[in-house]
Formats: C-alpha cells, structure tokens, sequence
C-alpha cells in the first residue's frame, strides 16, 4: 500500500520560520486537500516534498523509503510527482514531445512504441491529441495545465502533488481535469491537491490538511475542518486575501 509519512518538517529562509513541524501520513489512495492561507507554506512544504528544497529538520518517508535527503529527480523514480503553480510546459518541445521526456528520463532505454501508445492514449483522454503535434509555446494556458497533468501521468508516479491546477484554467476544461483527478485516485494512487478554490476542494477531497503560518492547524474530514474555529480564524484573520483563500465559499462550498 502507497504511504506517505512526513514527520516534523521544519523550514527557516532567513528569520522566518516557514515551516514550523509539519506532520501528517497519508495510507494508500487518498485524495488530500492541502489548503491555507496566502503565504501559509503550502508551496515550500510541496518544494521540501518534491527535494527541491532541503528541510532544516524532520523526515518523509515514502512506502517507508526515507526520500527528504533525494535528489528532486530521484524522489521522482522513488513515486513522488508533482506540478507547478506556474506550469512549465517544453516550449520548444511538441506536445507528443513533452510527454516523451518524463517517460525517457526514468527510462532510456523504453520502449519507444509503448511510450509512444501511452502518450496518445493519455493526449485522447486529456481531449489535446488534436494539439499533438503543436509547440508548447502554442498552447493556451489551460491546455499547458492539461500537458502537464499528461507529463506526470506519464511518470504515474504512486503520490501525486497537484499546486493550482484550476487556476487560469477555462471552465469548459474544469471538467477533464476533474475527470483526470478522480481517474488516478480511482487507479490507486493518492493525490495532494492544493487549490484556492474551495468547491474543486470540497468536491473532490474526502480530507482536507490546513496550514497557516507553517503548523498544521486541521486535518480531517472537510464538513468537519469547515467549521473548526481556527480554521475559521485563521481564514478570518487574513482579511487582504479573502477573495484568494475563498472564506466565503468555503462556508457556501457545495457539500458543506
Ligand atoms: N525562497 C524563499 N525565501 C524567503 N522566503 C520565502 C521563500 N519561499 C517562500 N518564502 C516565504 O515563505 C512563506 C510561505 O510561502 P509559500 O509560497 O510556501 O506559501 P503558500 O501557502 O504556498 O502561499 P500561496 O497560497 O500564496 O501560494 C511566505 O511568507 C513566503 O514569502
């Protein structure tokens, strides 16, 4: 079974504690909502995931494989994947291109053909196939949103860190990526997903994590943190960023 087991992560730039003790454990395919406030943490804690940044103390273990001191491209082959805030689609790379390199950096010496299957396979479902053959400097936002999800299906690594992936995304591609979320939770893996928008969140996630000023202040089923009251301050104490960390419609969330 898929388990993640992060224990005390600790996180200073400067003199600024980012991230004060972290922990949490995740136990085969959840699907986990990671939210906060601006400026919570949510980005450094997924950059400490991810080995590109190095925690100042704590460990993570994934499927009991100790991966905080990895290199980012060996917690990749250890299982752990993640996407950016700001997509990096391959520019100068076609969209068959793009999904090619996450396949041949684990593996060079892949098979090309079932490489090549799986990529069109995942273009089809991603509904871009038409755009196989396009630069990714052609793409439209939200069509680079959806390549990247493609490249990390590629890797189809066992956890899955998701930052943003609705955001500047059209609604009419809401729906796939939907899909594509409940698809790889449903294939067994688990899912982090960090989002601003609190209906994506409370429609997908059966257990939300949140962070303010780097500690986990909540964990556990989303009616239940909703009306946890330093959720409620913690969110209410963030007035500059109410339209962001979405207070309102985390009390109007549609599950609520
Ligand atoms: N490289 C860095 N050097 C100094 N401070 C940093 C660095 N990276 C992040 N921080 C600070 O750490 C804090 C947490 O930032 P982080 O981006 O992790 O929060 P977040 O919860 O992801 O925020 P958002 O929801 O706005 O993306 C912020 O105060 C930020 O300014």
């Amino acid at each position: 079974m898929i388990t993640l087991d992060v224990r005390d992560i600790r996180k200073k730039f400067g003199n600024h504690q980012v991230l004060k003790g972290v922990s949490f454990r995740i136990d085969g395919p959840e699907l986990v909502g990671l939210i906060g406030p601006n400026g919570a943490g949510k980005t450094t804690l997924t950059n400490v995931l991810d080995g590109a940044i190095k925690p100042d103390g704590g460990v993570i273990r994934l499927n009991d494989r100790r991966i905080d001191p990895l290199h980012p491209y060996e917690v990749a082959r250890a299982g752990l994947g993640r996407t950016f805030q700001v997509t990096r689609a391959f520019r100068r790379m076609t969209v068959l291109e793009n999904l090619y390199v996450p396949a041949l950096a684990m593996d060079r010496h892949a098979n090309r053909r079932l490489v090549d299957e799986k990529a069109n396979e995942i273009l089809a479902f991603l509904t871009i196939d038409h755009l196989r053959n396009e630069y990714g400097r052609a793409l439209s936002g939200g069509q680079q949103k959806l390549l990247e999800l493609g490249r990390l299906l590629m890797l189809d690594p066992d956890v899955y860190i998701l930052d943003e992936p609705f955001a500047g995304v059209h609604p009419s591609l809401m729906a796939t990526i939907y899909k594509w979320i409940e698809r790889v939770n449903g294939q067994g893996k688990a899912i982090i997903l960090i989002s601003h928008q609190m209906e994506s969140i409370f429609t997908l996630c059966r257990r939300l994590l949140v962070l303010n000023f780097g500690d986990v202040i909540a964990d556990g089923p989303p009616q239940v943190v909703k009306n946890d009251p330093e959720v409620i301050k913690a969110y209410l104490g963030n007035e500059e960023d109410m339209s962001g960390t979405g207070l309102v419609t985390l009390k109007e969330a549609p599950h609520a």
